[in-house]
């Protein structure tokens, strides 16, 4: 009863395992179409992912698109533009830090500051002054919403270190301010950095011409007892408190500069000093400011030795640094 023949058995085995190799196979061509299908959805999601994130991760090793998505006319010659871009979370934007930004057709490249932090915000702010003959202040100034921009940095233009200072000055002249806004936001709204005093000298052709001048005004009123700023105009309003007539000028309802005017003197930047052997100087502006200010850096792009109204006051190399 329990016997088998061998041949029986044979068959038996033989059709159990035919069924269940039949069986196996259209299960594995199953899994394996299943795997092929869910391998190309990663494939194309991590691409996607990489496009929309990595690809628009700022680094100093290379130029990444960053669409334009609002463009402002602040004045007859500036603009406020954002760029989107993506939040970095996991770094701190290097301070005092610019980017450079290239027009790919002529493979040319300037230097411009964010006044925002791009890697907090997941947007690049930036402030741009159009020169008539300029390339990329000219390019950046016609773009239009949805262009994209190349964009390169982090470059770290100075490696600013909380409470390495005890008084800081600044210098600027017209977009030289970008950086100077970047250090005073910088010092201002970390409670951990105690120094003790800023102070701004910033120089413009007209009233018109200062930019962030709201932002500058507002600080000011909040951290009276440590920002002192100084407005300078080569042509301030019809007329200036340097005049005796000031009421007599109110009175008539005519506006009183209250700022410097002509070009920045020495008499000027001692008026904004406390102490002269602890203060660290900063200057930024176009190249004729910084020849009168501090002289130009080294043909080597060191800072070279400094001249100008600052050599003359006797400030050394080691306490002035010019953004170039
Ligand atoms: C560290 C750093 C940060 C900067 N940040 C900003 C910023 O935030 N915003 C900004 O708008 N710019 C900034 N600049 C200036 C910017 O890099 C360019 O130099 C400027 O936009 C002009 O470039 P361009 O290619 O349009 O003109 P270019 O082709 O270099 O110059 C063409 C002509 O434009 C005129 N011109 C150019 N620059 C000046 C100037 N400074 N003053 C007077 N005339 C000039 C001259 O007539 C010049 O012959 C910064 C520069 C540095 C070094």
């Amino acid at each position: 009863m329990f016997f088998i023949s061998r041949a029986t058995k044979t068959t038996i085995q033989r059709s159990f395992s035919t069924k269940t190799s039949t069986k196996n196979s259209y299960g594995r061509k199953y899994i394996l179409g299943i795997t092929a299908c869910m391998s190309v959805f990663i494939g194309y999601k991590t691409w996607q992912w990489y496009e929309t994130n990595m690809n628009k991760r700022l680094t100093p090793d290379r130029f990444v698109t960053l669409e334009l998505i609002e463009k402002e006319q602040l004045s007859h010659d500036a603009y406020r533009l954002r760029l989107k871009g993506q939040k970095q979370l996991a770094e701190n934007f290097p301070i005092l830090s610019c980017f450079y930004i290239k027009d790919d057709n002529i493979q040319v490249m300037r230097s411009y500051t964010p006044i925002n932090d791009p890697f907090k915000e997941g947007h690049v702010d930036l402030l741009i002054k159009r020169y008539q003959q300029g390339s990329i202040s000219k390019m950046l100034t016609r773009a239009q919403l949805g262009d994209q921009i190349f964009v390169r940095g982090p470059i770290e233009e100075y490696p600013y270190q909380p409470n390495s200072k005890t008084e800081i000055g600044m210098i600027a002249g017209g977009t030289g301010i970008t950086p100077m806004y970047q250090l005073i936001k910088h010092v201002l709204n970390n409670p951990n950095d105690k120094t003790e005093r800023l102070w701004l000298i910033y120089c413009n052709k007209t009233k018109e011409d200062i930019l962030l001048k709201k932002e500058l005004d507002t600080l000011q009123e909040k951290h009276k007892d440590r920002l002192n700023i100084l407005y300078v105009l080569d042509h301030p309003p019809s007329s200036s408190n340097n005049n005796n007539n000031t009421s007599l000028l109110e009175e008539k309802g005519q506006e009183v500069w209250q700022g410097g005017s002509g070009y920045i003197t020495q008499e000027m930047i001692q008026s904004m000093l406390k102490k002269k052997e602890n203060t660290f100087i900063f200057v930024c502006g176009p190249d004729a400011m910084l020849n009168h200010v501090s002289g130009q850096r080294a043909r080597d792009f060191t800072q070279g030795p400094t001249t100008g109204l600052l050599g003359k006051m006797g400030f050394t190399p080691n306490q002035v640094w010019k953004l170039e």
